[in-house]
């Protein structure tokens, strides 16, 4: 009891409570500190029965018949894939088999970007690793699982206290054949700002050795300047390397020449001299109609024999009829989500088109039962992330005015309503198109789309027009994202930056017109290293938690500290994992491969005194109580 007591207090974490603790008893100190992974699981599951997930509180809850997901399980052994096929000829000879492939090569993007556009990045490593399995075993010829990188780096430590090398690892050890893909944002890794040329290089590096076969490259202004910082640490790890351009704009619109034909064969041109093995159109906001996709795939087929992959949303609805499009014209692969999580702001659905390639040239070969199978486990994960998902509700060709990439468009309307402008929405999205303008018509993708939401937001709440914007003698407060953008932090459009607008911004400040990243002081990795030791929850540092801090110091010391507290969460079902365990009820937690927690709720006590709640388990059929503060 003395020892529950210590543990379980709020001040327990709190150092100086703990330095006293450890001077007046240090033989006892031991045993509490050794705070084994089930007393920390016991800890959180009491936390999060007791006061709810920061993130599910006050959103809609799963329906009350949700099911449990099952993984369909497949007895077939887990057949040669294209990881090993890469293995065997390296990224060159991979490329030129890719080129001689007759089928559409399919990316499976379900583990990334489906759920980040459409369920705000929320799913849980444990729901992505439960199917991993039946992947490897049920579709062998899938070309890759896009499953890393992008937004899921920050969402799993910042909102779902889990780690995503952990996730990586596990989804590696399950899917051993398939190829891993991982979305990097060229001189911004996987943050939303430039780091130092030699932060980016650790990170690719510690990504290669832990499980990454393909690297998916893109500049947030196509600036190829700044992919080169991701292309050369890619291919001196002999992964694969797809130089990816982002599409926007109306390439047959005359109106919209900026982003012609010729614009993207000139960025093709550059891939390809810069190294690339693959090339990719990352059309992240569905903006790709059919007859634009038929001539760019047609001109870029007779410009390059590159293999060519195709990405793109279906924000608009017409995606699948984009990609059939690209196909007749000679991609070599193209992205798609499993039907549960595809439409809308997701990718268009892998079931419907390998269903509509079959008995074509194109067919995909991919087992039509499998993907059903998998569909559905999607469909049932899905019910559990009700508390994530957009109101969308039917295709939008209002796409085609404001250009949001497809991620941004549902978390742009949750900010929104957070600063209620709900009702005004279609107001936002014309202050975006007209703000693109004003920035001088940019490719907008993360992170300079999330520059020009940060304007028309702080526009339409304060009333502002373009004209009030650009007016010399009128004072604006511009947001933060807005200044770094025009000072040349994320990077240099074609031709710069607006003049007068970037003067009125900086205030006379002289901008930035190199690459930040090589501006910036090289990272300092022993400094790091004792910055980093000792801090609760940091191992050693390790290789991925220096890469982690590199990229977000403060996200990822957080994250940190709250492992330390609470365990391995990532073990946890969803439902237990955001909205804790009812009384009588008995989940069985595997917290590593074959050791497993059978863990009981049997009593949830009232709050005492001093504001905390006991909570009473049963543990492996062991009585354990956990004290937890009542956070109302
Ligand atoms: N706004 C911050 C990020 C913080 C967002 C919310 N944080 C989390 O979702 C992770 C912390 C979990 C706290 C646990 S969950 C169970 C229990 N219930 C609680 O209320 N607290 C604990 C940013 O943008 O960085
Ligand atoms: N997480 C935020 C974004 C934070 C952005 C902070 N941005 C930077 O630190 C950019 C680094 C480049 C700085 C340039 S390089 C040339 C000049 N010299 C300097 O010392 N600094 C500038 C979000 O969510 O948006
Ligand atoms: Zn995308």
């Amino acid at each position: 009891a003395f020892l529950e007591n210590i543990i379980t207090n709020p001040k327990f974490h709190d150092n100086t409570y703990t330095t006293r603790f450890i001077d007046e008893t240090p033989e006892l100190f031991d045993q509490v500190r050794r705070r084994d992974r089930a007393t920390k699981l016991l800890t959180y599951i009491a936390d999060v029965t007791v006061n709810g997930h920061p993130e599910t509180r006050n959103r809609p809850a799963p329906p009350a018949h949700a099911r449990k997901p099952q993984a369909p399980v497949y007895k077939t052994e887990i057949q040669k894939g294209t990881r090993d096929l890469l293995k065997e000829l390296g990224p060159k000879k991979f490329a030129d088999w890719m080129r001689a492939e007759k089928r559409t090569l399919i990316t499976d993007t379900t583990m990334r970007d489906g759920h980040q556009s459409a369920l705000a990045t929320r799913i849980r490593t444990h729901d992505i690793v439960g199917i991993a399995d039946a992947y490897a075993r049920g579709l062998p010829g899938l070309f890759s699982l896009e499953c890393w990188g992008g937004a899921t780096f920050d969402v799993s430590m910042r909102f779902l206290t889990e780690d995503p090398w952990e996730r990586l690892h596990l989804v590696r050890d399950k899917a051993p054949n398939i190829l891993l893909q991982a979305l990097v944002r060229g001189a911004n890794g996987v943050g939303y700002m430039s780091y130092p040329d030699s932060a980016v290089e650790f990170f690719i590096k510690e990504a290669a050795a832990n499980g990454v076969d393909l690297f998916r490259v893109f500049d947030c202004l196509n600036w190829v300047e700044s992919m080169r910082v991701s292309i050369d640490a890619i291919l001196e790890t002999g992964k694969l390397c797809e130089g990816a351009i982002c599409y926007t704009g109306d390439m047959l619109d005359p109106a919209r020449s900026k982003y012609d034909l010729k614009y993207y064969l000139d960025l093709a041109k550059q891939l390809e001299a810069a190294g690339c093995h693959i090339l990719c159109i990352k059309d992240m906001g569905g903006l790709m109609k059919p007859n634009a996709a038929k001539v760019l795939f047609k001109a870029l087929r007779e410009q390059t024999d590159l293999p060519l992959h195709f990405h793109t949303h279906d924000t608009s609805g017409i995606s699948a009829a984009s990609v059939l499009a690209a196909v007749e014209a000679g991609v070599d692969a193209v992205d798609a989500a499993m039907d549960g999580l595809s439409g809308l702001t997701s990718q268009p659905s892998l079931g419907s088109l390998v269903a509509a390639l079959e008995r074509t040239e194109y067919a995909t070969g991919l087992d039509q039962k499998v993907t059903r199978d998998i569909s559905v486990y999607w469909e049932t994960v899905r019910q559990q992330y009700a508390a994530f998902e957009s109101d969308l509700k039917g295709p939008a060709a209002e796409v085609y005015l404001h250009e949001m990439p497809g991620g941004q468009f549902t978390n742009l309307k949750e900010q929104a309503r957070s600063l209620g402008l709900d009702g005004r929405w279609h107001e936002v999205a014309e202050t975006y198109a007209a703000v693109n303008k004003m920035f001088g018509d940019i490719v907008k993708v993360t992170p300079s789309s999330k520059v020009v939401g940060d304007m028309a937001l702080m526009m339409v709440s304060s009333g502002l027009t373009v004209a009030d914007v650009e007016d010399p003698k009128r004072d604006v407060a511009f947001p933060d994202s807005v200044v770094m953008l025009f000072r040349g932090e994320l990077g240099q459009p074609p031709g710069g930056w607006p003049k007068e607008l970037q003067k009125k911004i900086l205030k006379g400040e002289a901008p930035v017109t190199e690459r930040p990243g090589k501006m910036l002081p090289p990272v300092d990795l022993d400094a790091i290293k004792k910055d980093l030791s000792g801090k609760p929850g940091v191992e050693g540092p390790t290789g991925t938690e220096i890469a982690s801090y590199l990229m977000y110091p403060k996200v990822f010391t957080d994250y940190a500290a709250l492992a330390d507290i609470y365990g391995p969460t990532s073990a946890l079902p969803t439902p237990v994992y955001f909205y804790g365990l009812p009384e009588e009820q008995e989940i069985s937690v595997e917290i590593e491969q074959g050791k497993s927690l059978v863990i009981r709720c049997q009593a949830i006590g009232r709050t005492d005194e001093d504001g905390m709640v006991r909570v009473f388990f049963e543990l492996n059929g062991q009585p354990r109580m956990v004290k937890v503060p009542d956070r109302a």
